[in-house]
């Protein structure tokens, strides 16, 4: 087998493969000659100081940013010529939205469902249901009619995952998503990813400065280092319960489990 062979067989299990890769703005190097692999179904938490480059890597994944150097690939295809969007939940650093925002909680999780290039196309009924299941798997069906930027930072947080999960993605990207939310509510929220990583095929990578939450679940060593960011990984084989079940009814479980000791 030929060299670009080899790599592409390596590539047939990864969901991320990041190869030499290099990011500078302006020529201020951010990233340098990275090299990872996430693999179906792990848990990755990346950590760095501030300005380590971690937005940026994440940018580079979703195809906002392009590489300096060096190649990404998703589920094998390279980004350059990959086009399966929706197999990609993605939920950036929040900001604070403007009480004026326009958008009602429905009509953000439904922009979930455009890919880069349907932005224009009809619901379908099957639309609307996916994207009352992903409120109700977020508890903010009562909120759907509201003004996002009328919510708590907790409740405008459920909502970008509930865009996030409105494709019933097989990657979720989630860039610090608990900054500015209480702990409580924090906490609450981990809970959430966590079981919906122990009972669904979905790899995570996230963005975290909880180094207790991160060291608790995925371990207290890196698995990889480079620069200035770190790479904590929990692989498929090492969740205790990989029990399958519905999305919704799953989090719906959850959360009455939760109501009696914690808010979210
Ligand atoms: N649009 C931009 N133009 C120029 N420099 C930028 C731009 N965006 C980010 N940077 C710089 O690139 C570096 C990496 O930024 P990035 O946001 O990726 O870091 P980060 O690790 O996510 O930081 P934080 O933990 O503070 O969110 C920083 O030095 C930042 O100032």
């Amino acid at each position: 087998m030929s060299q670009p062979d080899l790599f592409t067989a390596a590539c047939h299990e990864d969901v991320i493969t990041i190869r030499d890769l290099s990011f500078a703005y302006d020529h201020k190097p951010v990233i340098e000659n990275l090299q990872f692999s996430v693999k179906q179904r792990d848990f990755v938490g990346l950590i760095g100081s501030n300005g380590a480059g971690k937005t940026t890597l994440l940018r580079m994944i979703v195809g906002l940013v392009k590489p300096t150097e060096g190649e990404i690939r998703l589920f094998g295809e390279p980004i350059t010529t990959f086009r399966d969007w929706e197999r990609i939940g993605y939920v950036p650093q929040k900001s604070s939205l403007n009480p004026l925002f326009p958008a009602t909680v429905r009509e953000v999780v439904v922009s979930g469902l455009y890919g880069k290039k349907n932005l224009f196309r009809r619901l379908t009924k099957t639309d609307l249901q996916k994207c009352d299941d992903a409120l109700h798997a977020m508890s903010i069906e009562d909120l759907a009619e509201k003004r996002i930027g009328q919510l708590s930072g907790g409740q405008q947080q459920r909502v970008f995952l509930a865009r996030a999960l409105v494709n019933n993605p097989d990657l979720l990207i989630l860039d610090e998503p608990t900054v500015g939310i209480d702990i409580e509510t924090q906490q609450g929220f981990f809970h959430m990813i966590k079981h919906m990583h122990q009972h669904h095929h979905i790899t995570f990578l996230m963005v975290s400065h909880d180094m207790d939450m991160i060291e608790t679940y995925l371990g207290k060593e890196p698995v990889e280092r480079s620069g200035k960011l770190k790479f904590y990984v929990k692989h498929s084989h090492e969740i205790e319960d990989c029990r399958e079940t519905d999305l919704a009814h799953s989090l719906k479980d959850l959360r009455i489990k939760l109501q009696s000791h914690v808010t979210y």
